[in-house]
């Protein structure tokens, strides 16, 4: 038998993603957005399984998907190279020139819904309301549009047009952790949960029928569970709530009256069925470890895109009791065995509180025993069990990867979301700290010879450790950190800044505070290696954040590299510059790596 070499460790970063798709109505045609050539695009395969044909060719990820109930045209959300700014364009199921029906260059829009005889097209946009938002109706012959919501208080989001009509769900968004979902009934506005000052979320809303509504929320608790409200009776009733779960997203089957019923379990997720007239309450067994999409076809047949730590993203059809799998997106050439699956740890942190890590080991025949310390993004968020081409590379190459769920991540309960808000300095850099004295005592990595390396909030907390806590570390990478929250604060898109004081605190009550916890307080005690990447489009965390720190940097003679990406925003949605950037993130990380790092 021929004796075949191992992979090579760049065909790694080659792996493909689907992000989202949808099924048409007949369910013989299915439209996903991958990344297949290289850039992300539509593509569609004729079902069962034939070949993928391409439907789009902008290169664009799509952020927004939906089929017109008949069928006849599907519309679907890009932005351009990231700049987040989402128009809506109408396209032939199969193929041929987008039509643009929602487009107004700088602005953003969101949340399409079409109404059930394909006419209307109902969305939100920053277009007249840019700080919170206004929703249109859009009659998609002539063009016509109607103002049917103007958001005020908080972002306000169009979620679900009813059948006929005349009712509609909305949210408003105050900040992650405080959200309130109202139902549109004629001219009478009714707040879906009881009345309270206490901050709580409603994360989703679904019409089940013109007088019953059920949503997923943590009014008065401190995971979300599933409640039903009566828009006749005006009645809030807790229907399931499961201890240390929270629900995240609600999909309904019409046909059947089944609510199928997403849930997060810290770094894995859940998928349930509840039977509405029956009252039965099911647990699915899932063929992934986390859940990207659930959709439900018009027949009631449900189709699942989801991943995991060592499986890459697909799609799946519920047949009987079965999953089958409908697309094959695998690595050529690689196993499951090839990746490496985190362990999942606990720690105590500096107060006692247990804290959630991923712990990528490197397999023995290539550890180094270098450790790379990766503070996750959001920061309400959480590193969880999904797929990382990067992590893999890295691993490889030798490099351990250990994944904390600080304080403010999410999966772990409200209040400990809440953990991290104005405090985004304070705890969760403690909690990181707690993590490499645990590494320390444990024997997985020494002081000083730790590498630090994180995404937007990540970044910024990478850029926070090597200004208080230098001496953990031999070298710092930042992508698209946050350096100053006084102009974090002033830059992010208008539709956040309402949210701000909340989630990141205010410049003037909280400006001791806000001092303390920004990265650019610290330049002086930043003597480490460092590397700088950054989108040029990033709307969220602007160029200029990374401008700042990179230039304070180099004034002060300090080892610093930065790279901007030109047509990327917040993170990378090319492979070439994907790939591009973590070779030389590698690179970097190998001229600093150590000798002396400890092989446990
Ligand atoms: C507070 S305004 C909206 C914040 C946004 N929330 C939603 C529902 O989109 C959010 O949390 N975004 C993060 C994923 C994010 O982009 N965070 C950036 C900015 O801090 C990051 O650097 O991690």
């Amino acid at each position: 038998m021929i004796e075949f070499p191992k992979p090579d460790v760049e065909e790694m970063l080659q792996t493909v993603s689907i992000i989202d798709f949808a099924v048409s109505p007949d369910e013989k045609q299915f439209i996903f957005c991958t990344n297949i050539s290289g850039k992300y695009n539509l593509w569609a395969m004729d079902l069962p399984n034939a070949f993928p044909y391409r439907l789009t060719f902008n290169n664009q990820p799509c952020h927004e998907l939906l089929y017109d109930q008949e069928g006849r045209f599907v519309i679907a959300g890009f932005d351009h190279d990231g700049d987040e700014n989402t128009q809506f364009y109408a396209l032939k199921p199969h193929g041929g020139a987008m039509k643009k029906v929602v487009y107004q260059e700088n602005t953003r829009n969101f949340s399409p819904q079409l109404s059930s005889d394909g006419e209307r097209l109902y969305y939100s946009s920053s277009k007249e309301n840019p700080s919170y938002l206004n929703t249109y109706c859009l009659q998609l012959s002539t063009g016509e549009e109607t103002t049917v919501l103007e958001g005020s208080g908080g972002t306000t989001y169009i979620a679900e047009v009813s059948e006929d009509e005349t009712t509609t769900l909305y949210y408003q968004f105050f900040s992650n952790t405080n959200s309130r979902y109202y139902a549109r009934v004629g001219e009478e506005e009714i707040l879906l949960t009881p009345p309270t000052e206490k901050e709580h979320t409603v994360s989703f809303a679904v019409l089940t029928s013109p007088t019953e509504v059920y949503l997923v929320t943590d009014y008065e608790a401190d995971f979300s569970y599933l409640a039903k409200f009566d828009l006749e009776t005006k009645t809030f009733t807790k229907v399931k709530e499961i201890p240390k779960e929270g629900f995240t997203t609600l999909i309904y089957d019409k046909e059947n009256r089944i609510l199928y019923i997403t849930a997060e379990k810290g770094v894995e997720d859940r998928l349930y069925a509840y039977h509405l007239d029956e009252g039965l309450w099911g647990n699915m067994v899932i063929p992934c470890d986390l859940i990207t999409k659930v959709a439900v076809a018009k027949s009631g047949t449900v189709y699942l895109l989801g991943g995991g730590s060592v499986q890459l993203g697909n799609v799946y059809k519920r047949e009987g009791d079965k999953w089958v799998q409908i697309t094959r997106n695998k690595m050529a050439g690689m196993a499951e065995e090839d990746f490496v699956a985190p362990e999942v740890v606990t720690y105590p942190s500096f107060d006692g509180l247990e804290i959630e890590a991923l712990f990528y080991k490197a397999k023995e025949e290539h550890d180094k025993g270098e450790m790379i310390l990766w503070p996750h993004g959001g920061p309400q968020h959480a590193e969880r069990k999904s797929f990382n081409a990067i992590f893999q590379y890295f691993l490889s190459n030798g490099y351990s990867i250990f994944a904390p769920n600080f304080r403010g991540s999410t999966g772990y309960g409200l209040n400990f979301t809440k953990m991290v808000e104005r405090a985004w300095g304070a705890g969760p850099r403690l909690d990181n700290i707690a993590a490499l004295d645990w590494l320390i005592d444990q024997g997985y990595a020494k002081k000083g010879e730790i590498i630090v390396m994180g995404g937007s909030y990540g970044g910024y907390m990478s850029l926070l450790l090597h200004g208080r806590h230098a001496d953990y570390f031999k070298a710092v990478i930042d992508v698209c950190g946050p350096s100053n929250l006084f102009s974090f604060i002033h830059s992010v898109p208008e539709d956040w800044k309402s949210a701000m004081d909340a989630w990141v605190g205010h410049p003037e009550r909280d400006r001791e505070k806000l001092i303390e916890y920004s990265p650019s307080t610290y330049i002086d005690q930043m003597i480490k290696p460092m590397l700088v990447v950054q989108g040029a489009n990033d709307p969220r965390v602007v160029k200029a954040e990374s401008d700042q720190i990179v230039e304070a940097l180099k004034e002060k003679g300090r080892d610093i590299t930065y790279i901007v990406m030109e047509d990327e925003g917040h993170g990378f949605a090319k492979k070439e510059n994907e790939i591009a950037v973590f070779r030389q993130v590698l690179e970097f990380m190998e001229k600093y790596a150590s000798k002396t790092a400890n092989v446990h």
